[in-house]
């Protein structure tokens, strides 16, 4: 791939020296500046990169902030404030922690990616964050205090892992989440319309989902493939949490979309009469789509086929 393709856009606090790829010296201009460039300026970040030897490494989804307009409205959407526990996924060089950090909140985060230890230890330092080591798929979300918040730039390629991890952790209040654009739009949706499916019910089962902005790819260094948005998940906990196997019901009716509940209820074996009687007694039509289906009438169709009680 050409350098030129990772470069990211032109932001509004980008400089003309700032259009190079990350693994290069600064250039003479940028070192007399450095001291008096934020944290997360495109100079700063590439200089330490440079400092510590060190590439982003696409497989972990290391595409690093570089817009301070964007931090600022991660950490205030998802919260960050004195004395509110946080839990951030992968603090990268540490720019969104030292933004959440400074207004006051218990940072917990969590960082498989070894390398960036002498990193984290220049930029955090000073700051009372508390920084796990380890895959934060095998972190234990059930230990997390009630009223933690997340406030992350995740790494894209556990997203759904990620926040199924957090709808079920009952001390999560709250996700202010940096998402693809796509997967953004697909927790916000609601049956019927286009990109509705089962990360969309999942999400409406634990709580309600806010779109707060979206990112362009510019606003990473590297720039990633994809369109990003910033969503807000709130997870009401005063709701019984959902039953495993109504979510693996809503699964199965959710399994491909388009296609009529009845269909996708077939697949898993169910009886055909037992599935229409179902149907006539929730008044759904026969050939209504899976998409169309509220979660209400998923529960009554659960219910009525004695999966739930
Ligand atoms: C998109 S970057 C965000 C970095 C930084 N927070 C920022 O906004 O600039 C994702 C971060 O998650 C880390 N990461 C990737 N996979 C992880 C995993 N399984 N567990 C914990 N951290 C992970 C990466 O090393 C990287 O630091």
């Amino acid at each position: 791939m050409p350098r030129d393709s990772r470069r990211p856009a032109r932001t509004a606090d980008r400089r003309p020296s700032d259009r190079r790829g990350p693994d290069r010296r600064p250039a003479p201009d940028e070192e007399r500046d450095l001291s008096a460039a934020p944290l997360y300026s495109p100079a700063r970040v590439r200089d330490l990169l440079d400092r510590h030897g060190l590439k982003p490494t696409k497989s972990l989804g290391q595409n690093f902030l570089i817009d301070g307009n964007i931090l600022r409205a991660i950490a205030e959407a998802g919260g960050a404030a004195p004395g509110v526990p946080v839990l951030e996924i992968g603090p990268g060089l540490g720019v969104l922690t030292r933004e959440i950090a400074s207004r006051g909140a218990q940072v917990t985060t969590l960082e498989k990616d070894e390398r960036l230890r002498p990193v984290l230890a220049e930029t955090l330092d000073g700051l009372d964050v508390q920084v796990v080591w380890g895959d934060a798929l095998d972190f234990d979300y059930a230990t997390l205090p009630a009223g933690t918040r997340v406030i992350a730039n995740l790494p894209y390629y556990i997203t759904g892992l990620l926040l199924s991890r957090f709808m079920r952790a009952p001390g999560i209040v709250s996700a202010t989440v940096l998402v693809q654009k796509e997967v953004g739009q697909r927790l916000a949706a609601r049956p019927g319309e286009e990109n509705y499916g089962f990360l969309s019910a999942i999400a409406a089962l634990y709580g309600s989902v806010q779109h707060v902005r979206d990112v362009p790819k510019g606003a990473f260094l590297p720039a990633p493939d994809v369109t990003s948005a910033v969503i807000r998940l709130d997870f009401d906990r005063t709701r019984p949490a959902p039953e495993q196997e109504f979510l693996s019901f809503v699964e199965t009716a959710l399994h491909h979309r388009r296609k009529t509940l009845r269909n996708n209820l077939r697949l898993t074996g169910m009886d055909g009469d037992a599935i229409d009687a179902a149907l006539e007694a929730v008044g759904l039509r026969a050939d209504v789509r899976a998409e169309d289906v509220s979660l209400g009438d998923l529960r009554d169709m659960a219910v009525k086929l004695g999966v739930i009680r």
